[in-house]
């Protein structure tokens, strides 16, 4: 068997490694220079490559019918290895789990997605907005922000409050849940970009797994406790039927204690996942967005102009219809989340032999690479693919599509079960930034450099310049 899977993975095109330890050194570069090695890797060896990092075998694959089959079946759900660095923070909720226990999480916590309940989000989306409006009220005299940190405390404030039901200003240890989070972060990109830290017997014996468990600690205290002070007002709440806002945690209590079988542990890493895929994702996301629109003037008057159609001068917050109307916004959504989808590679587990396209069997167990990143700038699905064009998700051009070419929410039963929250998170900020400030640029697309990471994170600042409007609308 073994002799066989070797077989097809030697049968596999990718960059020429050493003996015994393969790849090793192509990966052991800067991150940019790792990420933008990948992006040549893909155009190099298009649409299949493998690399080698020790025993670490990694099959890459970027074109619409090879995803389609990966990720329309069921024998391939199985998470890869490079979200084993999650496991200690996420432990085995929604992202990581499989079989049965995702399958009966889904279905516990799809409900919390309802779009009565996204409704009621909306307003926090809101009032964070404000917020976020302000801190850049207070910077926009300078040449340019750097969007990253403010609109990445909008989105965690943001997913806080929906998910747990409290205020991050309010907690004693924000700072440093804040800080634990950026650290760990890094340990998740280090690892993501050095594949042999991905091999447990070797991460086990590092510095950098010890810190990785004192920061898991500080996340897991903070989450512990919000349920723990959630619990004793839920029972209140619960049997007076108080109208108190509901959070996603609430709907995991309710399930608990009608008889669901989940543990506290079990809720906790249902909450930590919510804001582990709930805010860097929209973050990034508002991110680039509004780089992008700063170097399309054109396209940003018409979102503009969108705006005041629906919202009129009333200078109230949108409500969930009117930002449903916002059409051209949500194109242009689309188009930034093509060139910069906020997860630009996903892992999986080829649970049984897969033919590619290209003719290649990449063996059953094989971690399949997904690159979500370079199938959305390919030439063959996407003329032009560089520019800025949100008509490209006008309904006559989608239908013209092959419907897997566009994935940054992935697809099929393990798909992003936060999307709608997501646009609607994001609409919202736009909404409120661009009633009060034009965009102007400083960063380019060309201008910014990643990190090679499973979030598409910029290796340095994303600069806008924001100037404000005369006459907000
Ligand atoms: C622009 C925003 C977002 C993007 C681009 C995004 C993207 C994705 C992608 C690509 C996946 C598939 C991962 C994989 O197959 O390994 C995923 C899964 C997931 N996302 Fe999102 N996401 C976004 C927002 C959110 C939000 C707001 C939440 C929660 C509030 C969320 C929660 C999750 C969860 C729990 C999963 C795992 C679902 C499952 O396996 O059943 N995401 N997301």
């Amino acid at each position: 068997k073994n002799g066989r899977y070797s077989k097809c993975i030697s049968e596999i095109p990718g960059p020429k490694g050493m003996p015994l330890i393969g790849n090793f050194f192509d990966t052991f570069v800067t991150q940019e220079q790792l990420f933008n090695k990948r992006r040549q890797w893909a155009n190099e060896f298009y649409p299949i490559y493998k690399t080698k990092t020790l025993n670490l075998v990694f099959v890459g694959i970027m074109t619409p019918d090879d995803v389609e089959k990966v990720i329309n079946s069921k024998a391939h759900s199985i998470k890869g290895r490079i979200y084993h660095s999650f496991t200690g923070w996420l432990g085995d909720g929604l992202l990581l789990s499989h079989g049965e226990k995702w399958k009966s999480r889904r279905r516990l916590l799809t409900p919390a997605f309802h779009f009565t309940i996204l409704q009621e989000f909306l307003n926090i989306f809101n009032t964070q907005a404000e917020h976020l409006v302000n801190e850049i009220e207070k910077s926009c005299k300078k040449p340019y922000i750097d969007v990253v940190k403010p609109v990445t405390e909008f989105t965690l404030c943001s997913i806080v409050d929906t998910s747990m039901g409290i205020k991050m200003h309010e907690q004693e240890s924000s700072e440093s849940y804040k800080r634990a989070l950026i650290d760990l972060n890094t340990i998740f990109i280090r690892r993501f970009a050095r594949p042999w830290l991905l091999l447990k017997p070797i991460y086990k014996y590092s510095q950098t797994y010890k810190m990785e468990q004192s920061l898991v600690n500080i996340l897991h205290t903070f989450s512990n406790n919000v349920i723990e002070e959630r619990k004793k007002t839920f029972d209140v709440s619960h049997n007076t039927h108080s109208t108190k806002k509901k959070a996603m945690l609430d709907l995991l209590l309710a399930a608990q204690r009608s008889g669901v079988n989940i543990d506290d542990a079990g809720i906790r890493e249902e909450v930590d996942t919510f804001l582990f895929g709930g805010h860097d994702t929209t973050a990034m996301c508002i991110c680039y967005t509004l780089m992008a629109l700063a170097n399309e003037k054109y396209i940003q008057q018409e979102i503009v102009k969108e705006i005041q159609e629906v919202l009129g001068d009333s200078g109230n917050p949108p409500i969930f219809s009117e930002l449903q109307q916002m059409s051209y916004m949500e194109r242009c959504i689309k188009e930034s989340l093509r060139l910069y989808p906020s997860i630009p590679v996903i892992n999986r587990i080829a649970g049984e032999d897969i033919k590619t396209v290209s003719g290649h069997t990449i063996p059953k167990s094989t971690n399949i690479l997904i690159f979500i990143y370079d199938l959305h700038r390919s030439p063959d699905f996407w003329p032009n693919p560089l520019k800025f064009d949100p008509n490209r998700f006008l309904p006559e051009n989608i239908a013209k599509r092959h419907p897997y070419a566009f994935l940054p929410f992935s697809a099929g039963s393990r798909n992003c079960i936060g999307q709608k929250y997501g646009f609607l998170e994001v609409k919202a900020a736009l909404c409120s930034i661009l009633r009060k400030f034009r965009l102007e640029p400083v960063d380019t697309p060309e201008s910014v450099k990643y990190k090679s990471d499973i979030v598409l994170r910029p290796l340095g600042e994303i600069r806008v310049k924001f100037v404000p409007r005369t006459k907000s609308i």
